[in-house]
């Protein structure tokens, strides 16, 4: 039928030949195909159909309807997470998703997004991380390795269930390490589930540790839900977003166990890894461009000093805020979002798409548009900031958190931390090339659904 054009296919494997040649991520790959398929491009990847969207008015087009809003729906939830069907919000669709979604929103957001409370356990957060590296590594060199995300996932953590994690807790960091490879190696068993089949393959693409992460993360969250609900607050003083749920599952079929467990199981998968990568970028930058760190310390210290920054100091810092956009820009940290299935059989830009067609947008591919950004390849937070560098400059292409019917949850609490946690690194440490060891190098990273540098070495001072 009329699929989407794109490279050669082949029995069992599909496309995957030919991706393989440009390299292993398909979507950052993709891009390089641009130039034959500049507004999209057809895939079979084993089993599935994969059509991904190049061109920015089609995307927008998918982003936003409500036929193309699905998730893919199957294995990963069943036999790794262990349940007969897809809870939570990331991978669920229909009623289910849009119940889960609207609930958790309207409930983050009373607990905090975008308010003072939250900002203040924002900052809390960076203090502690940023007063342990200058104590701790003054003078010295220093290896970037998913350095912020346990103190990341704190934020969000507190809120749904009032704990916190210690940054350097043995256990959370072996299950960051450990969540980060399943985000390398996201979808794999979905689109050859043949995969599963032998003990060699299975080890192949890490099935024992996805499972064995699954499940400690599901039964850290049932213990948690147990303790909640031995000693639950009242509907009038609920402490924290379990509380919130278990309160409001009282009679409510719609809310369910298995959903809450899935909603916090959402919550670290998508709240840490992906504001923790972007830190590690931040650092990585500032270490590349020390005049872009100079420039925005000194825009810190001329408009806050040494006090703690809160996001009522938008606006007054923006060239500091233009460099957190164009590190964004730069390291792409979800180049292709999540998939977006079609629902039923459509039509797109004259093509037919198939109901169950993965549809992704390739956000990276904006970002990297050279008509749209003249020179992408420069590191130039410039770009963001309006003539006399007094006010910073949108961009509709400028989506680090997706748009329209799926668009990331976390958006105001990931801005939040980026500003909080980049303006406290700034004022108390400086980051250096290391002497000792190779120039950080934004080409060497890992990328799946999130895209993350490899661990790097930089010199810290403490200011
Ligand atoms: C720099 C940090 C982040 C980036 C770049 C990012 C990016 C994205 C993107 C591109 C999507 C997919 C949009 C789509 O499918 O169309 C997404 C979805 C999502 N994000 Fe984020 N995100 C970030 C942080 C967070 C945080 C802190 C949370 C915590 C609440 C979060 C929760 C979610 C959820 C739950 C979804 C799925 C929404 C749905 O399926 O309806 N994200 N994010």
């Amino acid at each position: 039928w009329n699929f989407p054009p794109g490279p050669p296919r082949f029995p069992v494997i599909g496309s995957l030949l030919s991706i393989e040649k440009y390299g292993s991520h398909l979507i950052l790959q993709a891009t390089k195909l641009i130039p034959q398929y500049p507004k999209m491009v057809g895939f079979f990847a084993g089993r599935m159909r994969v059509v991904i969207i190049n061109d920015f008015d089609l995307a927008k087009k998918v982003a936003f309807s409500d036929t193309f809003s699905g998730r893919l729906i199957g294995m990963y939830t069943e036999t790794m997470r262990g349940y007969n069907r897809n809870i939570g919000v990331i991978s669920t669709q229909g009623q289910i998703w849009r119940h889960n979604r609207r609930f958790s929103l309207s409930t983050l957001k009373e607990f905090g997004f975008g308010n003072k409370g939250m900002w203040s356990i924002i900052a809390e957060e960076a203090a502690i991380i940023v007063t342990d590296l200058k104590t701790k590594w003054d003078g010295q060199d220093f290896v970037v390795n998913q350095t912020f995300n346990i103190s990341v996932l704190n934020i969000l953590w507190k809120i749904v269930s009032g704990k916190r994690y210690h940054p350097d807790d043995p256990e959370m960091k072996e299950l960051m390490r450990v969540l980060a490879l399943v985000f390398k190696s996201a979808y794999i068993e979905e689109v050859f589930p043949i995969l599963q089949y032998t003990k060699f393959t299975q080890e192949w693409y890490g099935h024992s540790q996805k499972q064995l992460l699954t499940q400690t993360f599901k039964s850290m969250f049932e213990q948690v839900i147990r303790e909640h609900e031995q000693k639950l607050h009242t509907k009038e003083s609920p402490r924290d977003f379990i509380d919130v749920y278990l309160e409001a599952k009282k009679g409510n079929d719609l809310f369910t166990k298995e959903d809450l467990i899935g909603i916090c199981m959402d919550f670290f998968e998508a709240g840490g890894e992906t504001v923790g990568s972007t830190l590690s970028w931040v650092l990585l930058y500032m270490a590349l461009h020390p005049e872009v760190q100079k420039k925005c310390r000194q825009e810190i210290f001329n408009c806050l000093g040494v006090r703690e920054p809160t996001m009522n100091d938008r606006g007054t810092v923006p060239y500091t805020e233009a460099t957190i956009m164009e590190i964004q820009r730069c390291s792409s940290v979800a180049p292709s979002g999540l998939e977006h299935k079609a629902l039923e059989d459509t039509e797109l830009d004259g093509y037919t798409i198939k109901k169950d067609t993965l549809l992704f947008y390739n956000i990276n591919s904006f970002f990297l548009d050279r008509d749209y950004w003249g020179d992408p390849e420069n590191f130039r937070p410039e770009r963001f900031l309006n003539d006399d560098g007094s006010k910073t400059l949108k961009y509709e292409r400028f989506i680090p958190f997706g748009f329209g019917k799926r668009v990331c949850m976390g958006e105001s609490l990931a801005k939040a931390e980026l500003f909080i946690f980049t303006i406290m690194i700034l004022q108390n440490l400086r980051i250096k090339i290391s002497a000792n060891h190779a120039k950080p190098d934004p080409g060497q990273y890992e990328a799946g659904i999130t895209r993350s540098p490899l661990p790097f070495h930089v010199t810290l001072e403490a200011i």
